[in-house]
């Protein structure tokens, strides 16, 4: 629609056309339609599709070439996965078409000026011959002369006019033929673009039918394979319920299995308590007889811790009394022990005489005569060469015992090399074991030659034995050592590693 003052009006969106575009006219659409392209591209979110989606399609007609054609790279280029939808197809088959109505019309408009052209250059040559005719017409008179001359120069002047018109025209058909030229060379490219692309739509939709085909077989197989696992989760579901049924029956007979169970139980519950009831009749009647018998044993204690202070009083004395006599006995006494003569010892002669009860020893001395050959000893008992281990014990056990009332008792035998120290004291073995080694002796307690304890051993035992009658009254702590006295050094001869130890040491408690 053209405007009064001839100007173009141009709405949003909307450029309106002059029914015969200039190209000055053309050039300024154009670059309207361009602008309002432009604003729509520079629109970071929205697509040339979309922009093109949102314009109406009748802008078409009046959008410039130039415009349409980056339009139509635009959207080419645009295109992702060479894919195109259907209304932008729909979109560049009608741009397609507008291009090639435009280039019909440019070459009408070619046509047109070649025929202007043609008329020019004939109008030129007329004009040409008729400035001959008027060069000979020039003879005549100068009046003539003068008009003919106007209007040659009317006439060079127009030619001049026509001349810069036909350089315009041809100008205007060179770029024309240019322009023709390209756009029909783009037109191709976009051709074969969009062959390109609706080939490969084509392969895409045949791609996504036969993916859509696969999909569908696929999708039946797993209907089928629902079905399937339906049925047999329904067997199943039967099969549990005849098994819950089974149970529930099963349940029902334990159920009154245990009822039963249960009320036995009750019953032996209340025979129980009616039993128990007796249980606590007869315990309460047992408390009270055993009441009755712990005030007798109150009664009976009493009189047992009165008589028990009195064995104490009855045995403190007796201890007294005992020490006395051991006292009386006297507090060092000498015993000897003559040993019998060892194997191999057989034919020697004895020098013991005689052997009085009272302690006597008569000793004589065979080489000598008379009284000189006789030496009388007095101990206070005399232990012959048949007295045994035991014997000697019973003499020594007194005073042993006199340890466990407080007093200092010390027994030690004394005598030359082989005369019976060891043996007597200790149990010895028949062997004798080298001077230097006396541990090697068998000191300790043998159970099958009890005979042959010596009084140490028997001594020990005793005291032992008594501690254990007394522990209830007394707390006895026993200590041992063993050392010997050799080549003027003491050793203890409890030191069992080997090592010799040198006296004192340590000592052991039992
Ligand atoms: N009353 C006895 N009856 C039998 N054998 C005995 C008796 N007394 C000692 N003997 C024996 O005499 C030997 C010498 O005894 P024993 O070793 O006890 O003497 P000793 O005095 O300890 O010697 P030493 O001082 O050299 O150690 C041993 O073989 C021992 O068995």
């Amino acid at each position: 629609m053209k405007h009064r003052n001839g100007k173009v009006r141009a709405s949003a969106g909307l450029v309106l056309l002059p029914s015969e575009p200039t190209s000055a006219w053309l050039h300024h659409v154009g670059q309207k339609f361009h602008e309002v392209f432009q604003l729509n591209q520079s629109h970071s979110d929205l697509s040339s599709a979309r922009s093109l989606g949102m314009m109406n399609l009748n802008s078409l007609d009046n959008a410039p070439t130039q415009s349409l054609l980056s339009l139509v790279s635009a959207i080419l280029g645009e295109k992702q996965n060479g894919e195109i939808p259907p209304r932008v197809e729909i979109l560049l088959r009608k741009v397609m078409q507008e291009i090639e109505r435009r280039l019909s019309t440019q070459g009408e408009h070619i046509k047109k000026l070649k025929n202007s052209l043609r008329e020019v250059l004939s109008r030129e040559e007329r004009l040409v011959s008729r400035a001959s005719v008027l060069e000979t017409l020039a003879s005549g008179s100068n009046e003539e002369i003068q008009i003919v001359t106007d209007q040659l120069q009317k006439i060079k002047a127009e030619k001049v006019k026509i001349e810069e018109e036909r350089k315009l025209g041809e100008k205007d058909l060179l770029r024309l033929m240019k322009e023709k030229d390209g756009v029909e060379s783009a037109i191709s490219t976009l051709k074969q673009e969009l062959k390109a692309t609706r080939k490969k739509y084509e392969e895409q939709c045949t791609q996504l039918e036969t993916q859509g085909r696969e999909a569908q077989v696929k999708l039946q197989e797993r209907l089928k394979e629902v079905e399937e696992q339906l049925t047999e989760s329904r067997k199943r579901v039967e099969e549990l319920e005849a098994f819950s049924e089974s149970k529930i029956q099963r349940w029902n007979k334990k159920e009154i299995s245990y009822e039963k169970f249960l009320a036995c139980q009750l019953q032996a519950l209340q025979e129980m308590k009616l039993s128990s009831k007796s249980a606590k009749q007869e315990i309460l009647i047992a408390k009270k007889s055993w009441r009755e018998e712990f005030i007798n044993l109150g009664g009976k204690l009493k009189g047992l811790a009165s008589a028990a202070e009195k064995y104490h009083v009855v045995l403190e004395e007796n201890r007294k009394l005992y020490n006395e006599v051991q006292d009386l006995k006297g507090n060092i006494r000498v015993y000897c022990r003559v040993r019998p003569f060892l194997p191999g010892q057989v034919e020697k002669q004895t020098t013991v005489e005689y052997i009085g009860e009272n302690g006597e020893l008569l000793i004589v001395n065979r080489s000598k005569q008379g009284r000189d050959g006789q030496r009388m000893f007095k101990f206070n008992k005399v232990f012959g060469p048949t007295a045994t281990q035991e014997e000697i014990f019973l003499d020594t056990r007194p005073l042993v015992r006199s340890v466990l009332d407080g007093y200092n008792v010390c027994i030690f035998a004394y005598g030359q090399t082989g005369s019976g120290k060891t043996f007597t004291m200790f149990y010895v073995l028949t062997k004798s074991p080298p001077k230097s080694s006396l541990l090697s002796y068998q000191t300790g307690p043998d159970m099958s030659s009890e005979e042959h304890w010596g009084v140490n051993y028997r001594a020990l035992n005793d005291l032992f034995h008594i501690s254990r009658s007394r522990k209830d009254t007394y707390g006895y702590e026993v200590g041992a050592q063993m050392v010997e006295i050799y080549n003027e050094q003491v050793r203890d001869l409890l030191i069992n590693d080997g090592s010799q130890k040198r006296y004192p040491s340590a000592g052991h408690s039992f």
